[in-house]
Parts: structure tokens; sequence; C-alpha cells
């Protein structure tokens, strides 16, 4: 069963004030399963963001159906999606997205006050997951006290806290070097094992050499996609690189 279903998905924009609208998404149909951690891939351009946008009820499709859940986004009213968003899915940014005038524990427990938890109960969920992203003695420091490794943890430990359906990431690892992009990587593979879902957006194949299936992107639609199945990564990062290289032409930005 789906856990997002999108079908025949439309985005246009006025690139310019008066001047015509441009298709950026054409056709986009996709479905991911509960449980599955599929990165998209793409060149600069290609409506990566303006997908993962609209999955995350930040925007709105010009057509076509969404469905988190059997739940048509399309049927929600604008006040509705902020909840649904706040209810059901976790966001992970390559800028992180803390606030710096809240400390760490506070960033982390932002949607559960949104959401009137009591604090005995936001506390019982916040120990154990701090404790497993190694950022316990982190809670009382603020954003900018903290390295951005650190940043991303404290990031995650946000998205994960209300135990969203499905995590979308927009390039978790673009502001990280290699050892916390591994760190990083080595934890979203672990809470998948776990029965997280995730969508992850990356330039990287090396990153998404750690899902179970990379989605290529090329003139708004998707055109090709990888599936890990019974490869060891080894193979499938040669396999993502390999396409990446020859279907993108994008040899440069591929790490
Ligand atoms: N709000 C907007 N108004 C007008 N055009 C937009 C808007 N958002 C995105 N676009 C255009 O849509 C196209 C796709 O942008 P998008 O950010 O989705 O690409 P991307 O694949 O995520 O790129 P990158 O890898 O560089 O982040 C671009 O041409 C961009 O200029």
């Amino acid at each position: 069963m789906a856990l997002l279903f999108l079908q025949d998905i439309k985005k246009s924009f006025h690139q310019s004030q008066d001047g015509p609208q441009v298709e950026v998404l054409k056709s986009i149909s996709l479905s991911v399963d509960k449980g599955e951690y599929v990165a998209i891939m793409g060149e600069s351009g290609s409506g990566k963001t303006t997908l993962l946008n609209i999955i995350a009820t930040l925007d709105q499709a010009t057509t076509g159906t969404i469905k988190i859940n059997k739940q048509d986004l399309n049927e929600l009213s604008e006040n509705k999606r902020a909840i649904f968003r706040r209810k059901h899915l976790g966001f992970v940014f390559q800028n992180f997205n803390l606030l710096n005038t809240f400390n760490n524990q506070d960033n982390i427990l932002l949607p559960l006050v949104l959401d009137k938890v009591p604090y005995k109960r936001m506390e019982n969920k916040l120990l154990p997951l701090a404790k497993s992203l190694n950022i316990s003695d982190l809670l009382q420091r603020y954003p900018y006290e903290i390295s951005g490794g650190q940043r991303q943890r404290v990031a995650a430990a946000r998205a994960l806290i209300t135990n969203p359906e499905l995590i979308l990431a927009d390039e978790p690892t673009g502001a990280l070097d290699s050892y916390n992009s591994e760190l990083l990587l080595d934890l979203f593979e672990q809470i998948n094992r776990q029965g997280q879902t995730i969508l992850m957006v990356t330039h990287s194949a090396a990153a998404a050499s750690h899902s179970q299936r990379t989605l290529f992107i090329k003139d708004g639609r998707i055109f090709h996609e990888v599936i890990q199945g019974q490869q060891s990564k080894k193979q499938y990062l040669q396999q993502i690189t390999e396409s990446a290289t020859m279907l993108l032409n994008v040899g440069g930005t591929v790490q």
C-alpha cells in the first residue's frame, strides 16, 4: 500500500511578472510504500525542490492527484494543510532551519509545543531520541554554539520527534563535510531499518546510494529509476553514478 501517491502532477510558474508560464513539472507520477527510502536526483533546476515542496504541502500542484496515507492533499484547506504537515511530515533541510533564539531542546520540541503536548510526554520522547542521536549534551546549548554536523542531528531530532509518517529531506548533507554526511546518512539508514519512510532529494550519488531506490527527474518527468535490490551498496552506487552521468549529463556534480 502506497504511503505517498502522486499521479500526473504538473506545476507551472510565471518566470517573470508579465512573462509566460513555464511548466517545471510536466507529469510526475510516483508512489512510495511505507518503509521505503527513496532518493531523487536531477540536474539543477529540474524541479526537485518544487516537487518536494508540493509533497510537503508547502506549495500546490497546478493539476494532478497527490495523496499521503490516502489523504488527498488537494482537499485540505490552508489551515488543515498546516496541521497535516505538523502531524504527518518531518523535514530535514540543507540549511538546518533551526531558530537561533531557541536553545536546541526548544527547537526540537517546537512541533510538540504547537500541538500542546504535555511537558512530561515531551520529555519522555526527547530524552531517548537525543541519546540515540548523540546530542544529549547539546540540548541546553543554542544552534549557533554547535557544529554543522551537530546542528543537522538536532534538525533530525526535530523532524523525528512527532514520529512522522514521512521524512522529507532536501539536500540534507549539502552543508556537511564528508564525515558528518556519512554520520547523517548512517542515521537515516538506521531509522529506515526501524520502519521510517524517507524521501530525499540529493545531488550526491554517494548519498543516494544509501537509499533503496533512486529516481531521476529530467524535463519535468521521472524518466529513470535505479533499484538497489540484491546489489551491494558499491554496485548500486556505480549504477547510480553511471545513470546520472549518462542520462543527466551532470558528471561534474556527481560526487
Ligand atoms: N516560486 C517560483 N516562481 C517562479 N519560478 C520558480 C519558483 N520556484 C521554482 N521556480 C523555477 O522552477 C525551476 C525548478 O526549480 P527547483 O528549485 O525546483 O529546481 P531544483 O531541481 O531543486 O534545483 P537545484 O538542484 O538547483 O536546487 C527553476 O527554473 C526555478 O527557477
